[in-house]
């Protein structure tokens, strides 16, 4: 489209939101001076990280994109503290979409072959222009009325969210890491476009079954996997009703060697995609019989509220029983209760046991290999601000361009190492927490926290927000590993706990998250799920090997105390959940009629027995007040021996970085 697009926002009608992601909002929108049905992307500058420039840029990158098969967008300009980028409207939304409405199981082969054909042509074009798409997913694959498939998302947000924030700004990583390749999650390691052919390849499983590979798990568990496992595939059992030739071509985008993967170009030849039908006729169809976007998007924001009402219904009687003994026992060890229940809920079905367990071993050799690695991983809290958004901002796409013009995107290897500072900091702040009693300041977020900032957006765009991520469960992840040897009896024990049934704190809610939820951007478990921001230690290949040296030794003595600490914290989790246990078992064995204590016998003859019986009762309720009490007192001063022994360290170990760094000064001036 060659026309100029007005950067006032008078000139736009906002009408339904059509979609929403972690950070905007989507808008049908008239554009009035032509009466033309256009799109309006808001998105929120309070919760972008990148500065005025990087964003300017990429808003003329983006409204440079000149393909058939890639969003362009017409014009970009603030309004407040948001950007609105107007596009296309695409009135089929995006595939996730019409997966969760209507194909909950995944897309038929000959559509499937379709949208990727069309989603491929796509990155064909941004590779051989230089760009990496660097978000290639379902939930970014548009299609409109006509069966039109076209990329999105690339451009405006790739650079507030991608390329620099949400993915790996400061060595961070926020969201799912469900379709990001190895080598972007593997510390030390370079990506290039190679990476967009993985995310490709999971986004091909996507539409195969309805949600991306390891999408059930939190983010943590899901790097660790990606890195850890065999590639996930189609299965020539399993998935009976797909071709050999879209078999091999899933395969083929994922290998974990960059360098074997095929370029878009090439994979473009393979003969799954010579066959594919024209999208006309085999997306087309896909939409017969729904109802319009807008109404399919309200839908399905009814039922995921309607979901998150019965998850609170069901955990409310439990929440009222044991809130009061949860909270104290939480509390004492300076857990967040929200991010406890958010943990509980997405604790593993029966059936996921064994196979948790079987990851628990090779996520425990993980973590030891860090031990000794430069690489980090860890939990830790963002809050960026942009103090200058405030500035107006404008480009209006002006007609077409031939590639040439396209910028090319900056390197982004400057930003991709762990820095020294970057581990003080978090040493810093979390001596800090300790001291203050707040050792989970920097685990994941609380949901406090969160809904405060999302009722903020709330605020802002009219609408609800919602982060894509699972929480990272120390508890439930790294603690099973870390704890096996010292804790075995208690883990043992807690796991029991955990998988009783009739446990009546809300440690035991018995919901997991839906597997959706942490792909989509849908609240499709109505849990709003914290966003998870996980360190990764990135290490550019520009390195210099002074920096990795220094970052190395750090690290390796950091580890330790960072894993000893996760290692405390389950242990106390474990505890706690064994007196909550023992708790009940005193009122089960007092109370063998539903739950309760058993009724005082009535009648003036039995007023003597009733004494007896009462002081009987009591005396034993006491006794296990009492051993509780003194079990508590002794886990307070284990957990206060160790949490003297480590800022003991802490003080060591910044003594012995002054050390190091004096001794690298004077080697230097010598
Ligand atoms: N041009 C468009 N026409 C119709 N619907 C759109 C359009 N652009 C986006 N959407 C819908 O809005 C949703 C969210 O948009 P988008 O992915 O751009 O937001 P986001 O905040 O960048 O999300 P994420 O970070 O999850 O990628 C999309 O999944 C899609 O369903």
């Amino acid at each position: 489209m060659g026309k100029n697009y007005s950067v006032n926002p008078n000139d736009y009608k906002l009408l339904e939101e059509v979609g929403y992601g972690a950070s905007a909002t989507v808008y049908r929108a008239i554009y009035l001076p032509s009466n033309e049905v256009v799109a309006v992307k808001c998105l929120d500058l309070d919760r972008c990280n990148s500065n005025l420039d990087d964003i300017r840029r990429e808003a003329q990158t983006m409204s440079l994109i000149d393909h058939p098969n890639v969003i362009k967008a017409f014009c970009s300009f603030v309004v407040d503290s948001n950007l609105w980028v107007v596009m296309p409207f695409m009135a089929e939304g995006s595939c996730l979409h019409l997966m969760k409405i209507a194909y909950p199981e995944g897309f038929e082969e000959s559509a499937i072959g379709s949208i990727l054909k069309e989603t491929l042509k796509a990155l064909e074009y941004l590779h051989l222009h230089g760009h990496i798409h660097r978000d290639v997913k379902a939930g970014n694959i548009l299609m409109d009325s006509d069966g039109v498939v076209k990329l999105a998302d690339f451009g405006v947000s790739a650079c507030m969210f991608d390329r620099g924030d949400r993915q790996r700004s400061r060595n961070t990583f926020v969201g799912t890491p469900c379709w990001m390749a190895p080598e972007v999650l593997q510390p030390g390691t370079g990506y290039d476009f190679k990476a967009d052919i993985w995310s490709f390849g999971i986004t091909a499983l996507e539409l195969a079954h309805g949600h991306a590979p390891f999408s059930k798990y939190p983010p943590m568990k899901v790097l660790l996997m990606t890195i850890q496992n065999a590639p996930p595939g189609l299965d020539y059992d399993r998935d009976k009703r797909f071709s050999k030739s879209f078999k091999e071509m899933v395969a083929m985008c994922l290998v974990k060697d960059q360098t074997k993967r095929p370029t878009a170009e090439k994979l473009l030849k393979h003969s799954f995609f010579k066959n594919a039908k024209p999208p006309e006729l085999s997306v087309k169809k896909l939409f017969v019989d729904l109802p319009p976007l807008w109404k399919r998007v309200n839908d399905l924001q009814v039922k995921d509220a309607a979901q998150l009402a019965l998850k609170k219904m069901a955990s409310a009687d439990q929440e009222a029983m044991s809130q009061s003994e949860y909270q104290r026992g939480v509390s004492a060890w300076n857990f967040d209760v929200e991010d406890l229940k958010l943990q509980a809920s997405l604790l593993q079905d029966e059936d996921e046991i064994q196979e948790i367990k079987e990851e628990e071993d090779s996520l425990k050799s993980y973590m030891s290999q860090k031990v000794a690695s430069n690489s980090m991983v860890k939990p830790v809290a963002t809050s960026n601000n942009n103090g200058s958004l405030n500035k107006a901002l404008c480009f209006v796409s002006r007609g077409k361009t031939n590639g040439n013009e396209v910028p090319v995107l900056e390197s982004q290897t400057n930003e991709e190492k762990v820095s020294e500072s970057d581990l003080t900091e978090f040493d810093n702040k979390v001596e800090t927490d300790l001291k203050k009693g707040e050792s989970n300041a920097e685990l994941p977020p609380s949901m406090v926290e969160n809904e405060a900032a999302q009722a903020k957006t709330r605020n802002q765009t009219g609408r609800p927000r919602q982060s894509q991520s699972g929480p990272l469960m120390p508890g439930t992840v790294l603690s099973h590993s870390l704890c096996e040897i010292e804790n075995h009896q208690v883990a043992d024990k807690a796991q029991q706990v955990r998988k009783a049934p009739s446990f009546s704190g809300p440690l035991n809610l018995p919901n997991r998250a839906s597997g959706n939820s942490l792909s989509a951007p849908i609240k499709s478990s109505g849990v709003a799920f914290a966003p998870v921001v996980i360190f990764l230690g990135f290490q550019p290949q520009n390195q210099s090997p002074k920096e990795i040296g220094n970052s190395n030794g750090l690290a390796s003595i950091l580890m330790p105390h960072l894993q000893n600490l996760f290692q405390q914290t389950s242990i106390q989790q474990d505890l706690i959940v064994n007196l909550l246990s023992s708790l009940q078992t005193v009122e089960v064995e007092n109370a063998p009629q539903n739950g309760k204590l058993p009724p005082l016998p009535r009648g003036s003859e039995s007023n003597g027995s009733v004494e007896l019986f009462v002081s009987e009762r009591e005396r034993m309720l006491l006794m296990k007040i009492s051993e509780l009490q003194a079990r508590m007192n002794s886990l307070t001063d284990e957990l206060t021996a160790e949490k003297l022994k480590y800022m003991r360290l802490q003080q060591q170990l910044n003594a012995a970085s002054v050390r190091q760094e004096n001794g690298d000064t004077r080697g230097g001036d010598s």
